[in-house]
């Protein structure tokens, strides 16, 4: 775990656990041996820490978190380093991240590879750098680069580290021997003047402004996350407290966090995300043993938001796209909005005019789909419309390459229907893309029944490039986000009709933690995409939705939202929706009384006495819906894993990931409650569907205690 060796007078010790370089038990001991080895060592003269494999060290080992702490401690470990009175040097390259950076903080000397990132993202995994971290940056930079990056949890450039003090120096070369020659020079000289724990904080004398600035930030960009706001009181203590005592608050602060519910949810979360990853289809393939099709060039069908949005994300990553639409002007238009957001993108630093031109040079609009003839993966973005997606599909098996991978942006419609229209259903998948697609990080993945296991392969390797979280799904109607976010749309809608206002809804779901409420998503999205949805489910079945329609295939149907829609409120775009907005576009929600009437007047029509809905009420007639229809997918095979949902979830529709997604939160307030909950609404609630209880969240209900959400899908199979 960790190899100890001498080169000379030089005594070096190699962290050795692939495949980052945790700290877990066995290196922690390692250091802790080594250093004390070396010191008792009279040939020895200098130190140096070093990582091998791809990096110095992803810091304390995750998985070690909820168990006993055995062996010796970071800080131990690091106190032992920083009293040597032999220098040590750590030599760092590819990520010196959390415990990493505070073993390198704790060292007399730190240099790195110009490739090499720093940082703290302990509090992404709701905790604070917990081994003097929060004492001993502030030591070593200024408080307030020490505040925003200990809160933010950003990587920082070496070049940047360099400049903020927290590197001595960046070599260039073979690291190990520039290390070698580093302690050289600096063998023999007193180490005192580089132990941080003898040094003042640097900025001291702003500490308030400093604290009361980050804390302004971090309310506002962080909001409902505890760790920045500890994390900060824990930085400003450096400043406030003699060394030894900020460590003893340090630590206060530290074992809060550890023990909170948000800790347990983020660390969930960094697993389940790295765990979507690893796919698998039901015929035992999967991203371990198959290859992706080599992606070279692509096509966009449909160039509005969506195909602009697709379009934005592929060109960004540097593949060609030939750019497709049915006219010139729509096609033009598409460009010209292209153009436009990688001018804003410009505009806001996060590209260069020559990137931007790059990027430019890099689409061939054309309104002749035979121009897709050699593209090697096509991505089809019209509007939801069976007949119009098959059309197209019917067209791309002839005109596209026998090896082209097919996709289809659809939100909703079955990858199977759309498939059937070719004589190649193995090469075609769902990626469905979250609006706006340029800036959304969700890619849900989508295979049919024939989807093969290169083109899967194909979509999550693409889904990488272009910097998205993907994560795979089964097909089904609506799949998984839109399956279960659908019943919220529509509980909300019925909850609207017995009393409550569009606001209020929102505000109680704001409160609880979404970004932005249910009735301001429809907003986001479009009330006409809902409408559209609705309307072509109900003409595939021969039925036709009107004003008048109480149920729709057995269920309690709510027309309020049609009538919005008729009204031309369609949310954002046209500056009216179930809000109104400052202008078509706009961002700013205002409670709007033509809504606010149109739903009081509805209710009469419909014979409704509007009553109060409590907060309880609201929130899980919003979450559990979605939550049963979760377990049915997990039942249903559509997702494979829990995680899989959540992860779908965080990034899809901004539910706090310091809540772990709608899964992990039912497992938090306990499955036999969510479940009594649900046979409650399903008992008042007898014509939504939705409400009918599933059977694998019955079954995990009725367990004799607790099933961990890790062996939940051991269930689904069982006869209980
Ligand atoms: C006193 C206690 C103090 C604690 C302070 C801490 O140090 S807390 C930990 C702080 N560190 C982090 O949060 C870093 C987390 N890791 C990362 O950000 C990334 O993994 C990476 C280091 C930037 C590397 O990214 P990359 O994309 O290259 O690889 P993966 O993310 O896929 O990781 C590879 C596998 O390694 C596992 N892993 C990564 N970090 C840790 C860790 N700190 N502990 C345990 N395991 C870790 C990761 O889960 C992957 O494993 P899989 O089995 O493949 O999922």
């Amino acid at each position: 775990m960790v190899d100890y060796r001498t080169q000379g007078q030089i005594a070096i010790l190699e962290v050795n656990n692939p495949p980052v370089n945790a700290l877990s038990i066995h290196v922690r001991k390692g250091l802790d041996d080594g250093i004390s080895r070396a010191v008792r060592d009279p040939s020895v003269k200098a130190v140096i820490v070093i990582g091998k494999g791809r990096t110095f060290s992803s810091g304390a080992d995750i998985k070690e978190f909820n168990k006993p702490q055995e062996g010796p401690r970071l800080t131990m470990v690091g106190k032992k380093l920083e009293e040597s009175d032999k220098p040590v040097v750590a030599a760092i390259h590819g990520t010196c991240l959390g415990g990493g950076l505070e073993i390198a903080l704790f060292c007399h000397y730190r240099i790195a590879v110009k490739s090499a990132r720093v940082g703290f993202p302990e509090v992404l995994l709701g905790i604070l750098p917990g081994a003097a971290g929060t004492q001993r940056l502030p030591r070593v930079t200024d408080v307030a680069v020490a505040m925003e990056m200990i809160s933010t949890g950003k990587h920082v450039p070496a070049p940047k580290a360099l400049e903020y003090g927290i590197l001595d120096k960046i070599v260039q070369g073979d690291l190990l021997e520039e290390a070698v020659k580093f302690a050289k020079s600096v063998m023999g000289k007193p180490v005192q003047p580089c132990r941080l724990s003898d040094q003042p904080v640097k900025g001291a004398d702003r500490l308030v402004q400093v604290f009361d600035a980050a804390m302004r930030q971090v309310k506002q960009r962080q909001r409902g996350f505890m760790a920045p706001v500890v994390c900060l009181k824990a930085v400003r203590s450096a400043a406030e407290l003699p060394y030894n005592e900020g460590l003893l608050r340090e630590n206060t602060l530290f074992t809060e966090l550890m023990s909170s519910s948000q800790c347990a949810a983020l660390r969930y979360a960094f697993f389940a995300e790295r765990a979507a990853q690893r796919w698998q289809l039901p015929s035992g393939a999967s991203a371990a043993n198959t290859k992706p099709v080599p992606v070279k060039s692509t096509g966009v069908i449909g160039a509005g938001t969506m195909g602009q949005g697709i379009a934005i994300c592929l060109l960004r990553v540097d593949y060609p796209v030939i750019l497709v639409e049915q006219n010139q002007k729509l096609l033009d238009k598409g460009v010209e909005m292209i153009q436009l957001a990688f001018k804003d993108a410009v505009r806001r630093k996060l590209m260069t005019e020559d990137a931007m031109r790059h990027c430019m040079s890099n689409i061939s609009p054309t309104v002749d789909m035979q121009q897709l003839a050699n593209v090697d993966l096509v991505i089809e973005a019209v509007y939801e419309n069976v007949a119009l997606k098959q059309d197209i599909f019917r067209k791309l098996d002839v005109i596209c390459k026998p090896s082209a991978v097919l996709c289809t942006n659809t939100s909703t419609i079955s990858i199977d229907i759309i498939a059937s229209a070719t004589k190649r259903p193995g090469s075609v998948v769902g990626t469905h893309f979250f609006a706006p697609a340029h800036i959304m990080r969700l890619l849900e993945n989508v295979y049919s029944k024939d989807t093969s296991a290169q083109a899967v392969a194909t979509v999550m390797d693409l889904g990488k490039k272009i910097g998205k979280v993907s994560v795979l799904v089964k097909t089904c109607h609506g799949f998984v986000a839109n399956r279960m976010f659908h019943h919220q749309g529509q509980e909300a809608a019925l909850m609207l009709e017995e009393g409550a206002l569009p606001e209020h809804i929102d505000k109680v779901m704001e409160d609880f933690g979404m970004s932005i409420g249910p009735m301001k998503v429809s907003d986001l999205s479009g009330v006409d995409i809902g409408w559209r949805i609705r309307h072509e489910v109900a003409k595939m079945e021969g039925v036709e939705l009107t004003s008048q329609t109480r149920f729709f295939r057995g269920e309690r149907y709510c027309t309020l939202p049609d009538k919005l829609y008729e009204l031309g409120r369609l949310g954002r775009k046209t500056g009216k929706g179930w809000y109104r907005y400052e202008k078509p576009g706009g961002r700013v929600a205002m409670v709007d009384d033509e809504v606010t009437n149109l739903i009081k007047k509805h209710s009469a029509e419909m014979g409704i006495e509007r009553r109060g809905i409590s907060t309880q009420e609201i929130q899980e007639r919003i979450l559990y819906p979605a939550i049963n229809e979760g377990f049915r997918i997990l039942e249903e095979g559509v997702a494979a894993k829990p995680e899989d949902i959540d992860v779908i979830w965080w990034y899809g529709f901004s539910f706090p990931r310091y809540m772990g997604g709608p899964m992990f939160h039912a497992s938090q307030v306990g499955l036999s409650k969510v479940y009594e909950r649900i046979c409650y609404y399903h008992q008042n609630f007898p014509y939504s569907s939705h409400w009918v209880p599933s059977d694998l969240l019955r079954k995990l209900a009725s367990a004799p205690s607790p099933v961990p959400i890790s062996q939940w899908m051991s269930y689904s199979q069982s006869k209980l």
